[in-house]
């Protein structure tokens, strides 16, 4: 008999056109081999062309939601993608601080999305600072890690290894940032943790269909770690995959705007 999947929680904004948020996390844990639950932040009105809305859920509720999902399920590992407002963060902050190091946690600082709306309130970023030392990675695109720093965002890997290195000493144990939006024919992402750096590079896909890339590549470590029992490991296949991933995205046929990444192409 082979072993139950690990249990997988996003805690995250919903994205209706299923590329981004929730739904990617979802899809990617199924797609990974983890059984997926989930706990909404946030309702955003978004198409493959951008947000034109958000609904908050109180942040009350998402507490709720929270204990009343932990009290019966075993959870194995977290992934934290949207969190809206200070509120949010601060519950959810509580929340890790009460199982303090008990279950990995992966955060995707999402901000800003792809098309500029705000999907985290300006003034919660102080509120992210102190949820830093709570998690064990941190995955930041160069925006993020810009806001996250207080400086402008890097522009190339030595910016990127700078950066990296603040958010260590912001709490962070672990941190990835992403370099996907700078310029070259291979992308590189900078990982930083207490042995050293490492940068992770692979082909840049030649597509426009980037929309959740961030959300899928979290969850992909998050689904992945719990298998590999090692970060840097889950990190390196997560990565490979999203790429292969990326690249099937050609094949999908969804909205007018920059499309989603195909979660169910073959597993290497
Ligand atoms: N065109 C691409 N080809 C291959 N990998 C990519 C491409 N664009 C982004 N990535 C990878 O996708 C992940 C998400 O990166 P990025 O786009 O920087 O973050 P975000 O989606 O949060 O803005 C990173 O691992 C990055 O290297
Ligand atoms: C609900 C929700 N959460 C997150 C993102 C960010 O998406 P990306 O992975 O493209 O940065 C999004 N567009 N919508």
């Amino acid at each position: 008999m082979s072993a139950a999947p690990p249990v997988a929680l996003t805690i995250a904004g919903s994205d209706p056109s299923g590329g981004a948020g929730i739904q990617a996390d979802l899809k990617t844990f199924s797609a990974l081999g983890a059984y997926g639950t989930a706990v909404l932040t946030a309702l955003t009105a978004q198409s493959t062309q951008g947000v034109t809305g958000v609904h908050v859920v109180p942040p009350d509720f998402v507490r709720e939601q929270l204990e009343t999902l932990v009290e019966d399920v075993a959870v194995d590992v977290v992934k934290i993608g949207m969190l809206a407002g200070a509120e949010t963060v601060e519950a959810v902050t509580a929340f890790l601080a009460a199982r303090a190091g008990e279950v990995p946690v992966v955060l995707d600082p999402v901000m800003v999305s792809t098309a500029g709306s705000r999907l985290l309130d300006e003034d919660a970023v102080q509120a992210i600072l102190t949820m830093l030392p709570h998690v064990s990675v941190v995955t930041p695109n160069l925006a993020e890690a810009g806001v996250l720093t207080a400086s402008e965002p890097a522009t190339d890997l030595a910016g990127m290894r700078e950066q990296a290195a603040a958010i260590r000493a912001l709490g962070a144990p672990r941190v990835l940032v992403k370099g996907g939006h700078l310029a070259g024919s291979e992308v590189s992402d900078l990982w930083l943790d207490g042995d050293g750096e490492q940068v992770l590079s692979t082909e840049r896909v030649d597509t426009r269909h980037t929309h959740g890339t961030g959300c899928t590549l979290s969850s992909a470590i998050t689904a992945l770690q719990p298998q590999r029992r090692h970060w840097l490991e889950a990190t390196r296949d997560a990565k490979a995959w999203l790429t292969g991933a990326l690249r099937a995205g050609e094949q999908l046929r969804v909205g007018q705007g920059p499309g989603p990444v195909h979660h169910f192409h073959e597993v290497w």
